[in-house]
């Protein structure tokens, strides 16, 4: 049944080569019930085999019963009659059978599966997105390797445990991308775990072959040696073991060991994730603020407050409800701004137009090699939504003048974004900077001035939004929007303002982005010449703060 199941499953893979690649939860979830059904269909594609088998049977004894007297003695041939009977049965009768061994239903089947939602089939990219995204969660989260295999994610248990085979899988696709780090960990957990299988989900000496190579690549020559000798062991016909104990041989004699030693005084296995200079770099600042690992000063956070915004008739009504979550340059977060109903709207409009944003190479569309440690946005799919398509979509572009006081004549549209297994988006600055002039020249509308963000959906665990250089975290928080300015007064570029998305650990991520640009903006958002011209709250123009008076006029 296993088998069956699987070869179909490989069956479907090639059937859909030439499709779009996901990640999308939405797929997966769709997925899901397309899954529950194969059990099913699998039966009932035995029972029609079963069927043509038993015909194929009842043939065979026909054809025996019908043919026996002829086979008595060479010369019956030399008879007319039984010529004629016996070159019909090899045309006729045969042709016959012929249809009907060729005619199983195998086709047929495959058809009613994958046709039921053909292009939500995944490929094997898929699944190696879908290991690549688990490798960089373990990095991030610094997740160990056992933990996550047995289903748990900082002591919550998440799924059933992984098998040998799970967790070799894993480990092939990062060694398919050069990551002996990553191969080490999940090919190490997958020689624990056939230990406890019975029967095992992977050869011992599958395993081996790569674990070996992953020992040598991250520095362990000895422990290299001693791994493809036990391969050896195993399977005494291996094609290359042979030759690579005498290679890590050579190697360990190269490096001045003694041959006596080859195989005692083994040092501690050694397995450095590869990231150059990494506690200086910015990706150890990124990865910390994601696991909110980097202390807040009270004495800043104490300077927070929240007030109403009310500073345009219509407020005075409905006020939006701001929380200022840093000063300088400011960043706020408007609560309950968007409506679960208009969120559902939007994902329902964003859902047929979802396109991944990167991953695949645009000439070649295939998974680029080591992609997931060089791009810098990954596992995520994003649409573009007009006005003019919804009323939702209007009304939220209103309201976000509201919000802001600036104009959005000249902004772009809604993005909608939503983050797949381990999508993330590396630091980065949403306006486009000196060297980069051809960035929004199309639109002629100058750079973007001020970014929202909304925070359609709460990840259960990671997916927050950090600020590399200002090491602030914002956590995703249901209808809620993030707002800060991308450029100061000036319409110089503020480099402060680099920021990224955060991998998400656990449930699901979507957001919708509004850049805003500088044109219109002159009476909104005037010049100031001064870098150290900063607004206190959202649209500051020089009134009294909203922590001791009420947010009622821009002046
Ligand atoms: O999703 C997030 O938290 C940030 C997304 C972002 O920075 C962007 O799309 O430019
Ligand atoms: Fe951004």
């Amino acid at each position: 049944m296993r088998i069956i199941y699987w070869s179909i499953i490989g069956f479907i893979y090639i059937l859909q080569v030439n499709g779009d690649l996901f990640t999308s939860i939405a797929d997966l979830q769709r997925l899901l019930v397309v899954e529950k059904n194969i059990p099913e269909l699998i039966n009932s594609y035995i029972a029609t085999e079963n069927d043509r088998l038993a015909e194929l049977k009842n043939f065979v004894v026909k054809y025996k019963d019908n043919n026996d007297d002829l086979h008595k003695n060479m010369n019956v041939v030399t008879n007319p009659i039984n010529a004629f009977r016996m070159i019909k049965r090899l045309t006729n009768a045969w042709k016959e059978l012929e249809e009907k061994m060729r005619n199983d239903h195998a086709e047929e089947f495959i058809n009613n599966v994958t046709n039921s939602d053909m292009n939500v089939f995944p490929k094997d990219e898929d699944l190696a997105g879908a290991a690549i995204g688990i490798l960089r969660l373990q990095d991030t989260y610094r997740l160990d390797t056992h933990e996550l295999a047995n289903g748990y994610v900082r002591e919550n248990k998440i799924s059933r445990p992984l098998s040998a085979h799970d967790c070799f899988e894993i480990g092939r696709m990062a060694y398919n991308v050069e990551d002996y780090y990553h191969t080490l960990l999940w090919m190490g957990e997958a020689l624990e775990r056939i230990k406890k299988e019975d029967p095992a989900t992977a050869a011992e000496s599958d395993i081996l072959e790569y674990y070996a190579f992953a020992l040598y690549k991250q520095d362990n020559v000895k422990r290299a040696l001693l791994a493809t000798e036990r391969l050896n062991e195993i399977h005494p016909t291996h094609s290359r073991a042979k030759g690579n104990i005498k290679w890590y041989e050579d190697q360990l004699a190269a490096e001045g060991v003694k041959r006596s030693e080859f195989r005692k005084k083994v040092p501690p296995l050694s397995n450095i994730r590869p990231v150059d200079n990494f506690e200086s770099t910015e990706r150890s600042v990124y990865e910390a603020l994601c696991r909110k690992e980097i202390p807040v000063s009270i004495k800043e956070t104490s300077k927070l407050y929240c007030y109403y915004k009310m500073d345009r008739p219509y407020l005075r009504y409905a006020p939006f409800k701001i929380e200022i979550l840093r000063f300088n340059p400011l960043a706020v977060l408007f609560k309950s701004v968007i409506s679960d109903k208009e969120v559902e709207t939007i994902q329902s409009l964003a859902k047929p137009k979802l396109a991944r944003a990167t991953v695949q190479n645009s000439e070649t569309g295939q998974l680029e090699t080591a992609s997931y440690r060089i791009s810098k946005k990954e596992f995520i799919l994003s649409a573009w939504l007009k006005a003019t398509e919804d009323e939702v979509v209007e009304r939220v572009n209103r309201r976000l003048e509201l919000m802001t006081n600036l104009e959005m004549e000249t902004a772009e549209e809604l993005q909608i974004a939503n983050y797949g297994i381990g999508g993330h988006y590396d630091p980065h600055f949403d306006f486009a900077r000196k060297e980069e002039t051809k960035a929004f020249s199309d639109l002629g509308t100058g750079n973007r001035i001020a970014t929202v963000l909304f925070y359609m959906t709460q990840p259960e665990m990671g997916g927050g939004t950090v600020f590399t250089e200002l090491k602030t975290t914002v956590m995703p928080s249901k209808n809620d929007a993030l707002f800060w300015y991308n450029l100061y007064r000036s319409g110089e570029g503020d480099m402060r303002t680099r920021h990224a998305a955060c991998p998400v650990l656990l449930g699901v991520k979507w957001v919708s982005n509004k850049w805003i640009h500088e044109a219109g903006q002159e009476f909104r958002r005037p010049c100031g010449l001064k870098l150290s011209t900063y607004e206190r709250y959202v649209g500051d123009l020089g009134g009294p703060e909203p922590r001791y008076n009420l947010n009622l006029s821009p002046y």
